[in-house]
C-alpha cells in the first residue's frame, strides 16, 4: 500500500474541505497514479488507476508542479487515451512529498468555465495554497511514519507485555485483583499506589489486557525518569520550530501515541507542576495540544496512575495540585508491601523457581525449610523485584536441586529476624564463619594468599586450612 493510501480517510476529509473552501474539486492521486481522494466526479473514482496520458505523471516524475489552462490544447494532453471525452477544463497540480521522494499530486480540477476563469485569474495564489496543502499532508505523512516507527519497536514489548502473570493468594492482593479486574472494562481512571516493586506496573498491564483497548499498546511513562525540562514535549509532543533544536515536522507526544489505548504514567508524585496543569486540562478537555500548535487533537485515552509517594502529603504541601489529584483518585488500587504478605512468598518463590529453571536450564525444586524460615522472616524492602532477583542469584548459583540457607546472601540472611531461631550459637557462628571466610578467599587462591590471609586474620595456617576444609572452600 502506498503511503497516501495508508491515510486516505484522512486525506479525503481533508480535500473535501478544501473544495468546498475554494468552490472547485480536487484531487489526491498517488505514485502508481491511483485515485486516493476526489470531491465531485471523482468521487466515484477513488481507487482506480487515472489514465496514463494524464500530466500528473509529468508532476511525479518531475517533483515540479503543473498547469493545464485549456485541456483542448494543452501538450499535456496529447496521446491520453480520456482526452476526447474528458470534462476536465483546467487542473493545477502540485506534488507531494515524502522525504524528498514524490508520492503524489494533489489538484484543483476545473469542471466548469467560471472554475476555469478563477483558477486562471488567481493561479498564483492557487499555487501557494497548494503548496501549503502538500506541505500540510506531508506533516501527516512524517506523523503517522514516526507513529508506526514506534509501535514497531513497542511491539516487542508488547508481546512480552501479554505474557504477564500475577502472583498474589493473600487476602490484600485477592481484593487488589478483584478490583483490578471489575475496573478493567470502564474508561474510569485507576490510581495505583504502593512502595516501589510491589507490582503497580503488571497490575495496569493486567488491567490494560483485560480492557477492550488490549489490541492496542499501553504506553508507559515513567514521569520521574525523564529530564524536567523534557516531560512536556515527551507528553504532548510539538510542532516543527516550537523550541530551539525541535525537530523538522516536529514530534508525536506519548498521549496522542496512546490514543484509543491506556496510558500508564508511573511515579506521577514527580510530575512537574507546570505539566501537572496540563495534564489536568487534556483529561478535563479530552484533546492534547501540541507545544507550540494552535490546533487541539482530540484523543480518546484510559489513564492508569501509579505512585510510591505520600501524594496527600504532597497536596497539603502544595506541590502536588489538588483537582488533579482528584480527578486520578477515581479507582484507588493499593498494592502492599510483601512484608504485610507473607503467605504471597511461597507462591512467588515457586513461580520464579520455575521461571529461572526454564530460562536457566536449571532444576531447582524447591527451597529448603530453614531457607524458607529465612526468607519468610525478611523483610523484603524492594518487595517483589527484591524476591525476583534474589531468586535469579540463587538459580544461577545453587549446585543441588534445593535452595538451602547457606546459598542465600548474607544480607538476607543477617538482617531476616528469625533465620537462626533454631540454631545453636555454634551453629550461628559456623555459619558466620563459613561467609566471612568465604568472602575473603577464591577458591582458586594460591598458597601465598592463603598464608597471607592467614596472618591477616591471626590465626595459624594450620587452622585456617582445618576452617577451608570444614566449610568445602579448599
Ligand atoms: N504479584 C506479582 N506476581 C508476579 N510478579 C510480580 C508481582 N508483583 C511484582 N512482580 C514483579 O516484580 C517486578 C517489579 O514489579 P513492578 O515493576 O510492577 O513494580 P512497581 O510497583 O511498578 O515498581 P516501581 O514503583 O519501582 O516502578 C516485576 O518484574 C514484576 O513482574
Amino acid at each position: 500500500m502506498t503511503p497516501l493510501m495508508k491515510i486516505q480517510p484522512f486525506i479525503q476529509a481533508y480535500v473535501q474541505a478544501i473544495a468546498s473552501i475554494l468552490e472547485s474539486d480536487v484531487t489526491v492521486v498517488d505514485n502508481e497514479l491511483i485515485r486516493v481522494a476526489g470531491t465531485g466526479d471523482y468521487l466515484a473514482e477513488i481507487g482506480s488507476t487515472v489514465s496514463h496520458g494524464n500530466f500528473f505523471q509529468k508532476v511525479l516524475s518531475t517533483g515540479e508542479y503543473g498547469i493545464i489552462r485549456n485541456v483542448a490544447e494543452d501538450p499535456n494532453c496529447v496521446g491520453c487515451e480520456k482526452r476526447s471525452y474528458c470534462r476536465e477544463l483546467a487542473n493545477l497540480a502540485y506534488p507531494i512529498f515524502q522525504e524528498q521522494t514524490v508520492v503524489g499530486v494533489i489538484s484543483i480540477i476545473a469542471f466548469q468555465e467560471e472554475q476555469r476563469e478563477n483558477l486562471l485569474k488567481n493561479t498564483a495564489k492557487l499555487e501557494e495554497f497548494l503548496k501549503y496543502m502538500s506541505v500540510l499532508l506531508e506533516s501527516k505523512l512524517y506523523t503517522d511514519q514516526a507513529k508506526s516507527r514506534l509501535e514497531e519497536q513497542l511491539k516487542v514489548v508488547h508481546t512480552a507485555e501479554k505474557a504477564w502473570s500475577f502472583v498474589g493468594k493473600s487476602p490484600k492482593m485477592q481484593e487488589a485483583l478483584r478490583i483490578g479486574r471489575k475496573v478493567a472494562k470502564s474508561d474510569s481512571t485507576v490510581f495505583l499506589r504502593g512502595e516501589s516493586g510491589t507490582g503497580k506496573e503488571i497490575m495496569a498491564k493486567m488491567i490494560h489486557n483485560l480492557s477492550d483497548r488490549h489490541d492496542k499498546l499501553m504506553i508507559s511513562i515513567n514521569c520521574a525518569a525523564i529530564p524536567e525540562n523534557l516531560v512536556e514535549s515527551e507528553l504532548f509532543g510539538y510542532e516543527e520550530g516550537a523550541f530551539t533544536g525541535a525537530r523538522k515536522h516536529g514530534s508525536i507526544g506519548k498521549f496522542e501515541l496512546a490514543d484509543k489505548s491506556t496510558i500508564f504514567l508511573d511515579e506521577i508524585g514527580d510530575m512537574p507542576l507546570h505539566v501537572q496543569t496540563k495534564l489536568l486540562r487534556v483529561l478535563q478537555e479530552k484533546q492534547v495540544e501540541r507545544i507550540g500548535g494552535r490546533k487541539p487533537i482530540p484523543i480518546d485515552i484510559r489513564v492508569i496512575c501509579a505512585t510510591n509517594k505520600n501524594i496527600e502529603q504532597m497536596v497539603a504541601e502544595g506541590t502536588f495540585r489538588e483537582d488533579l489529584y482528584y480527578r486520578l483518585n477515581i479507582i484507588p488500587i493499593e498494592l502492599p508491601p510483601l512484608r504485610m504478605r507473607k503467605e504471597d512468598l511461597p507462591p512467588l518463590i515457586d513461580h520464579y523457581i520455575a521461571y529461572y529453571n526454564q530460562k536457566l536450564g536449571k532444576n531447582i525444586t524447591g527451597v529448603s525449610t530453614q531457607a524458607l524460615q529465612t526468607l519468610m522472616s525478611y523483610d523484603w524492602p524492594g518487595n517483589v523485584r527484591e524476591l525476583k532477583n534474589i531468586v535469579e542469584y540463587l538459580a544461577n548459583i545453587v549446585e543441588n536441586n534445593i535452595i538451602e540457607l547457606s546459598d542465600l546472601p548474607d544480607h538476607i540472611v543477617l538482617r531476616s529476624r528469625k533465620g537462626f531461631s533454631n540454631w545453636s550459637l555454634d551453629e550461628i557462628l559456623g555459619d558466620y564463619e563459613k561467609r566471612v571466610l568465604s568472602s575473603l578467599i577464591k577458591p582458586s587462591a594460591t598458597l601465598e594468599e592463603k598464608n597471607a590471609l592467614a596472618e591477616t586474620l591471626q590465626i595459624s595456617r594450620a587452622t585456617l586450612y582445618r576452617k577451608l576444609k570444614k566449610y568445602s572452600l579448599l
